[in-house]
């Protein structure tokens, strides 16, 4: 099978954990931002997590390094373009990149600066390849509050016009939703679609609490609905989107490997799930990659490639246009 020539959607992409090495040497120059070291060997395996993390808190700090270039708009704009880049050049025909506005205010930008300019990013790529995309907003849970709604309000001047969706990103403890029914209330009223980052590290009653009380219209990993049936079948019965990112399941011990990961037993029992990166340079992926990896390990047919890839279809946060375009390369 030519993996790279096959139609991909990517539903789950953190930005800031797709930035090219070459990249942050490149802007640390530019900015006069001291990094640890100018050999791009050294700055990759700084960004890489190692397999060896032993939970996700030891995943998440592999953050900091890019999200120090990520502080002015001309950097945002680059990286931004430069995701859309790399992914369209795998066919990556519908790409959907989350990132957190609050972690790019170190040198005084606006939230609107900053939104502003992943989007222009995201179109200039867009004009150049056979790409559309969609940006999500995520809010680190365990950040102050007290900016959210202005993260909510700035984007949603860019909603539906390369803004679709809310998120809540970072480390994951057990009963993290009940704080945020109000913030996730004001961004549906302004229009916003909702996924949310829930049984990854957590316990399953987190995805029953994202869906039951945060109205998540898909999940971010899922994987622990494996130990709580309520979980489970309100995933089935909702088709919750499942957004399954398995080599970062691995990196962060959410699955001990692969072989072991959920994902082809729900896909057998029917369950939405969807295939992502999660992130392309701390997990070292590409959609090449983790596609090769699920089909392989879980001995998927090229048919059951295009029942996942019509999944992620149903599941994107894009307009019926968008989605009919992709609904032309399906076999
Ligand atoms: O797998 C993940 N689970 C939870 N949070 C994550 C994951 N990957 C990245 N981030 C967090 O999301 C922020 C915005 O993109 C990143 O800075 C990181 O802290
Ligand atoms: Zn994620």
């Amino acid at each position: 099978m030519n993996y790279l020539s096959l139609p991909k959607i990517d539903l789950h992409c953190h930005l800031d954990g797709s930035v090219r090495p070459q990249t942050i040497i490149d802007l640390a120059a530019e900015q006069s931002v001291t990094i640890p070291s100018q050999d791009i060997n050294e700055i990759s395996s700084l960004m890489i997590a190692p397999e060896t993390c032993n939970n996700l808190e030891e995943y998440l700090l592999r953050f900091d390094l890019p999200l120090s270039v990520m502080q002015t708009e001309a950097g945002i704009e680059r990286i931004s373009f430069e995701v859309f880049e790399d992914a369209a050049k795998e066919n990556v025909k519908y790409f959907e990149v989350r990132f957190g506005p609050q972690l790019h205010q170190q040198q005084g930008l606006s939230f609107d600066q900053i939104i502003g300019s992943v989007v222009k990013g995201m179109q200039r790529a867009e004009a150049m390849y056979d790409i559309k995309g969609n940006y999500i907003l995520s809010i680190l849970r365990t950040f102050p509050k007290d900016n959210i709604r202005d993260v909510i309000d700035a984007g949603a001047a860019y909603l539906n016009k390369g803004v679709v969706a809310f998120d809540l990103a970072g480390a994951e403890l057990p009963g993290f939703c009940s704080e945020f029914i109000p913030y996730v209330d004001y961004a549906i009223e302004k229009g916003y679609r909702i996924t949310i980052h829930a049984g990854e590290q957590g316990v399953g009653q987190n995805v029953f609490d994202a869906v039951s009380l945060l109205h998540a219209e898909r999940v971010g990993h899922g994987i622990h609905i494996t130990g709580h049936q309520g979980a489970y079948d309100l995933v089935k019965q909702e088709n919750i989107g499942l957004e399954t990112c398995p080599s970062s399941n691995i990196q962060t011990k959410a699955v001990n490997k692969l072989s072991e990961h959920p994902a082809k037993a729900f896909y057998k029992d029917k369950l939405p799930i969807t295939i992502n990166t999660d992130n392309r340079t701390v997990s070292n992926t590409t959609m090449t990659d983790e596609v090769r990896k699920v089909m392989e390990e879980f001995d998927l047919s090229r048919e059951d490639y295009f029942n996942i890839y019509r999944i992620s279809i149903e599941q994107a946060f894009a307009s019926d246009e968008v989605k009919q375009h992709l609904l032309t390369f399906a076999e």
